[in-house]
């Protein structure tokens, strides 16, 4: 912090600013939703011809999904008709991009209709690409709603190691703080001491109370403890880390429904969201991960993050295709800025690389 009201630092300790960003990101309903709404339409409103600085985001981070996909298509339909070689190439090019199978079948089926033997232009293809996964995605894209009846909110984060739980808390904190909601953060990742280093690290910048134990310590009584801590404290909001060794499922599984046991304990009604936060470049793994953590955790919602570092980012739309869970937030950089609602459409024409 800088000192500056509304302004946060990034991992440079950068100052950036957030209220532009997060002006219209709550609703006042009792619950409160963090929306792309604002987003979804900036994209088609800006005549001026500046892009919003998240779409720049958004395109730039899933440029190498959409090159993958976009240059596939621009090599398949500008030198032939459309037949069934070409349709089949194109299959397998939204396959590379981990559309997942059946997802890309069905795309490449409506790019087919009614367009056989007819010289067809990239563009149309990117087209009938954005309209097809905006359509899957549409539903998923739900806002994460913050009941202000429950006092704390608990929010669970769970997902394996290294897939940007802790990065994507910090930066949830930083959206709720800006928004005037009080933050406890729980550091429940206790086998790691790196990582409750880095939640008390996004304490500290977003100015939230963060409750720590030594490492090894029990992550279910830091639990309690945390939540008893953010309900004596008036807390909005009480975010929880958790580890993700999913090497040891059954360590896991027993490890996260203590948690939650435990909590109860305090709040019957705990946790209110448990999400699920994946990591885009592991492409078709993904889809394991929302079943075991579904099974185990009862994942409300899902979180994907780096989704600026693969060319995989098709995934999303797989995962959406499968499971329909709600998909709130994604990730497209290490800033705190780059962690935004989720908007199908923009996501769509971005992963086809459509221009805003
Ligand atoms: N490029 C990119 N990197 C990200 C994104 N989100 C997180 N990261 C980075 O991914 C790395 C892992 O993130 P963490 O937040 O530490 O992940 P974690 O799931 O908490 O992992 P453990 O602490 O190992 O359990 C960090 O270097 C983050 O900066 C993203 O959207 N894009």
């Amino acid at each position: 912090m800088h000192g500056q009201a509304g302004r946060l630092v990034d991992h440079d300790h950068q100052p950036v600013p957030v209220e532009d960003a997060r002006k219209h990101l709550f609703l006042c309903h009792g619950e409160s939703a963090i929306t792309a709404a604002d987003m979804t339409d900036s994209t088609d409103d800006n005549d001026s011809g500046a892009k919003p600085s998240w779409w720049r985001r958004l395109s730039t981070g899933l440029k190498r999904t959409s090159a993958s996909i976009g240059g596939a298509i621009a090599d398949l339909v500008t030198k032939r008709k459309l037949d069934h070689g070409v349709i089949e190439e194109l299959e397998e090019a939204l396959i590379r991009a981990d559309l997942g199978v059946e997802t890309a079948v069905s795309i490449a089926g409506k790019v087919g209709e009614g367009r056989y033997d007819k010289q067809v232009s990239a563009d149309e293809v990117k087209a009938i690409l954005a309209a097809e996964v905006e359509k899957i995605l549409g539903p998923v894209a739900q806002p994460l709603l913050i009941d202000a009846s429950r006092k704390p909110f608990v929010v669970l984060v769970v997902g394996v190691n290294g897939s940007g739980k802790t990065t994507t808390i910090g930066k949830l904190a930083a959206r709720l703080v800006a928004e005037g909601r009080k933050v406890v953060l729980a550091a429940g990742d206790t086998f790691r001491a790196a990582a409750i280093e880095q939640i008390k690290i996004w304490g500290t910048r977003t100015k939230s109370p963060v409750i720590a134990g030594t490492q090894g310590s029990d992550a279910a009584g830091l639990a309690y403890e945390a939540l008893e801590a953010a309900r004596a404290q008036n807390a909005d909001v009480l975010i929880v880390d958790t580890a993700g060794r999913l090497q040891n499922k059954t360590a896991l599984m027993g490890e996260l429904e203590k948690i939650v046991r435990v909590m109860r304990k305090v709040d019957a009604t705990a946790p209110h969201a448990v999400l699920l936060v994946l990591d885009a470049t592991v492409g078709q793994n993904a889809i394991s991960q929302v079943e075991v953590f579904s099974k185990i955790a009862g994942v409300t919602g899902l979180v994907m993050t780096k989704l600026d570092g693969t060319a995989r980012g098709g995934i999303l739309v797989a995962v959406a295709a499968k499971f329909g869970l709600p998909v709130h937030f994604i990730g497209v950089g290490e800033g705190v800025d780059d962690l935004a609602p989720f908007a199908a459409k923009d996501f769509a024409k971005a992963v086809a690389g459509i221009e805003g």
